[in-house]
C-alpha cells in the first residue's frame, strides 16, 4: 500500500467511435503525494485531459488501478462516482464554466446546494472564499461584468468552496493574457502553499508549469519524464 494522494497502475484508456478504436492512455503508473502541485505536460492529443478526468472521477480507466483519497474510483457506480467527485474534487476549467445568469456569490455557492446547509451558512462560505481570491467587492456582479481574470478567480473560489481533497485544473490560464495568467498562477501557489491544497494542472505553457512542484510530460499516452520545478 503507497499512502499517496492519487496512485495509479498500469492505467488503459481507449476511446471507441464506431467501428474506431483510439488507444489513448497505453498503461500508465505513477504517484502523486497530498500537498503536491504538479504540472501535466504534453503535446496535442497525448492524453494529458483524459489522464486528469480520470483521476478526477469525470471518466473510468479500462483497465487498471486508480486510487484517489483513499478509494479506488475506478469501480465505484456513476452515483457513489458522483458523490465521491463532489466531496473530494474542486474544478478549474480553460473558460471558467461560470452560470451567466447568477452572480459571482451565487456561483460560488453553488456546490454547496448539493450538501445539506443552511442559506445563511451558505452564503457566509462563499463570500469568505471570495474574499480569500480578492474579489470580495464583487459579490454581486454577474460574470459578464467581470474580466476573464476575475472569472477565473470566481471559478476558483467555486473549486475551494467544498474543501476538497484535490483541485484540478485543465489549461486554467488557456484564455487569459500573460499578467491575468500571471496572478492565476500565483493564487493557485498561495493555495498549494498557505493551505495546502493538492493541485494536478494541465497546460501547454512552460511558463505556466514553472510554477508547480513538478512536471509530468506524456507522450502518446505514455509517461515520458517528470522534473522537479521548485522546492
Ligand atoms: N470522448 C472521446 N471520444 C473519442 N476520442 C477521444 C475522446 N476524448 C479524447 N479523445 C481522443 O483521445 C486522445 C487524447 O485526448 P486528450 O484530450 O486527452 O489529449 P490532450 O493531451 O489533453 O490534448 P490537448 O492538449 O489537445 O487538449 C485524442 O486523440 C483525442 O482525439
Amino acid at each position: 500500500m503507497s499512502d499517496a494522494l492519487v496512485s495509479l497502475r498500469n492505467i488503459v484508456k481507449t476511446y471507441r467511435r464506431g467501428q474506431q478504436i483510439v488507444p489513448v492512455l497505453a498503461g500508465v503508473s505513477f504517484d502523486i503525494e497530498a500537498g503536491a502541485f504538479l504540472a501535466l505536460m504534453g503535446p496535442s492529443g497525448s492524453g494529458k485531459s483524459t489522464l486528469l478526468n480520470l483521476i478526477a472521477g469525470i471518466d473510468r480507466p479500462d483497465s487498471g488501478q486508480l486510487i484517489v483519497a483513499g478509494e479506488e474510483i475506478g469501480n465505484l457506480d456513476e452515483a457513489d462516482l458522483a458523490d465521491w467527485r463532489a466531496r473530494n474534487v474542486g474544478f478549474i476549467f480553460q473558460f471558467y464554466n461560470l452560470m451567466p445568469v447568477l452572480s459571482a456569490l451565487e456561483n460560488v455557492e453553488l456546490p454547496l446546494l448539493l450538501k445539506d446547509m443552511p442559506r445563511r451558512e451558505r452564503t457566509e462560505r462563499a463570500r469568505l472564499a471570495l474574499e480569500m481570491v480578492g474579489l470580495a467587492d464583487r459579490a454581486d456582479h454577474a460574470p459578464s461584468e467581470l474580466s476573464g481574470g476575475q472569472q477565473q478567480r470566481v471559478a476558483i473560489a467555486r473549486a475551494l468552496i467544498t474543501d476538497p481533497t484535490l483541485i484540478v485544473a485543465d489549461e486554467p490560464t488557456g484564455d487569459l493574457d500573460r499578467e491575468s495568467a500571471n496572478d492565476i498562477l500565483r493564487l493557485m501557489q498561495r493555495l498549494n502553499d498557505e493551505i495546502g491544497k493538492t493541485i494536478i494542472m494541465v497546460t501547454h505553457d512552460s511558463r505556466a508549469a514553472g510554477h508547480a512542484h513538478a512536471i509530468m510530460h506524456l507522450e502518446k499516452g505514455e509517461l515520458s519524464g517528470r522534473e522537479d520545478v521548485r522546492a
